[in-house]
């Protein structure tokens, strides 16, 4: 459909070692070569900021809280979750001044195909889950899942293998990949996905933290003989260096969210700079946000995976009407800019004062970080 976006660097040509790509990344904004970075007040002018309640528990949490704001080129989303500090929050901002105040690289197909999202329920409510999302090619399922002050949720491994194997049981034809959320320790790891070798899983999903710990479990997997590909999320949108886990060679795939990385022009240039398949994912993001992952994974050269970008499906309610919700296992591709939020769904889901205020600081402080970025 289009021509290939000049911001990606060339996977053909070699970096300085002759073996590995260039490690060059698009600039974030405001820093030499990259887009203007906006100001704190020409960011926040129309900015609305929402709360989305949740049909299930995800991530420990049954609210989503985004701010959308509103720039020339289109609706962006600023969503990083509330533990997030400024710097880890910088790369969300500069996300949302791409959506906002650049707009999109062009699509090169005019719809993603999407997994359905199971959270860590009981095998009895995985039912109720998948029914939500309608029919999908993919299940993604959580598993691993901590308290907040640490250890298992209840039911542990035993729930975990339960809920698996009731995606299976359900979906005799569908890919099934599992997300651990580097909670597993290696032993816990290599137990696990011993015992799923019979589900024939598509992935397993950072399966323990790091880079280092996932490329022994990869390794003490194959030397059990257990196909199962490594796919590095955390290790990828958590590094310094998103490329690292590549380079280590610690992973069969990556899964890229444009919100942690930066946008979707970083994220197109850090899977072309890998030369891993990626898998493009939500971050939990309003329906605003969800259209920049599907716009990402409409960019790409190749998809080979279903995207995990099916989760307006977990929300009870969103700000654009229709949501963004897979229709027969897809989403279409946005196009360059976001869809328009609906006034009345902002109106319905807005925050008080003090949630804008809160919202206001956290742009304030990413912002210092993409300033000071551009000297
Ligand atoms: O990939 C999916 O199917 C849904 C998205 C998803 O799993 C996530 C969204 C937001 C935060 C993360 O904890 C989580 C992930 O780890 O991939
Ligand atoms: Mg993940």
């Amino acid at each position: 459909m289009t021509s290939p976006d000049p911001a990606q660097p060339d996977r053909a040509q070699p970096g300085p070692d002759g073996l590995h790509p260039p490690p060059s990344l698009p600039p974030l904004p405001g820093a030499p070569g990259g887009c203007a970075l906006p100001s704190v007040e020409e960011l926040l002018a129309d900015a609305v900021a929402v709360e989305l309640p949740m049909t299930v528990r995800f991530r420990g949490t049954t609210a989503r809280q985004a701010l959308l704001l509103r720039g020339p080129a289109g609706w962006a989303e600023f969503s990083p979750f509330p533990e997030y500090g400024p710097e880890e929050s910088s790369r969300w901002l500069a996300a949302a001044v791409e959506a906002g105040w650049q707009g999109w690289p062009a699509p090169v197909r005019d719809a993603v195909p999407v997994n359905a999202t199971v959270p860590a329920v009981g095998a009895a409510e995985v039912e109720d889950v998948l029914e939500r999302f309608g029919p999908v090619p993919a299940v993604k399922v959580k598993v691993a899942e901590h308290r907040p002050g640490g250890g298992l949720v209840a039911g542990g491994h035993a729930a975990d293998l339960a809920r698996v194997r009731r995606v299976r049981e359900l979906l005799p034809e569908a890919a099934i990949r599992i997300d651990a959320n580097a909670g597993w320790t290696e032993d816990e790891a290599l137990h696990m996905l011993t015992e799923l070798a019979d589900v024939g899983l598509e992935y397993a999903e950072q399966p323990v933290p790091g880079i280092a710990p996932l490329a022994r479990v990869r390794r003490a997997l194959r030397e059990r003989g257990v196909a199962t590909p490594i796919a590095a999320d955390e290790a990828v949108r958590k590094e310094d260096d998103p490329l690292a886990v590549a380079a280590a060679g610690a992973a069969d795939l990556i899964v890229v969210k444009v919100q942690p990385l930066g946008g979707v022009r970083r994220a197109a240039a850090i899977v072309a700079a890998a030369g891993l398949p990626a898998v493009v994912s939500s971050a939990l993001d309003t329906s605003v946000g969800l259209a920049g992952g599907a716009a990402l994974a409409a960019h790409l050269p190749s998809l080979p995976h279903a995207c995990g970008l099916g989760t307006a499906a977990l929300f009870a309610d969103d700000v654009v009407a229709p949501p963004w919700r897979p229709v027969d296992g897809t989403l279409p591709a946005p196009g360059v800019r976001a869809p328009e939020p609906d006034p009345s769904a902002l109106r319905r889901l807005q925050l008080d004062r003090e949630g804008r205020r809160r919202w206001a600081e956290r742009v304030q402080h990413a912002h210092a970080v993409l300033a000071q970025i551009s000297g």
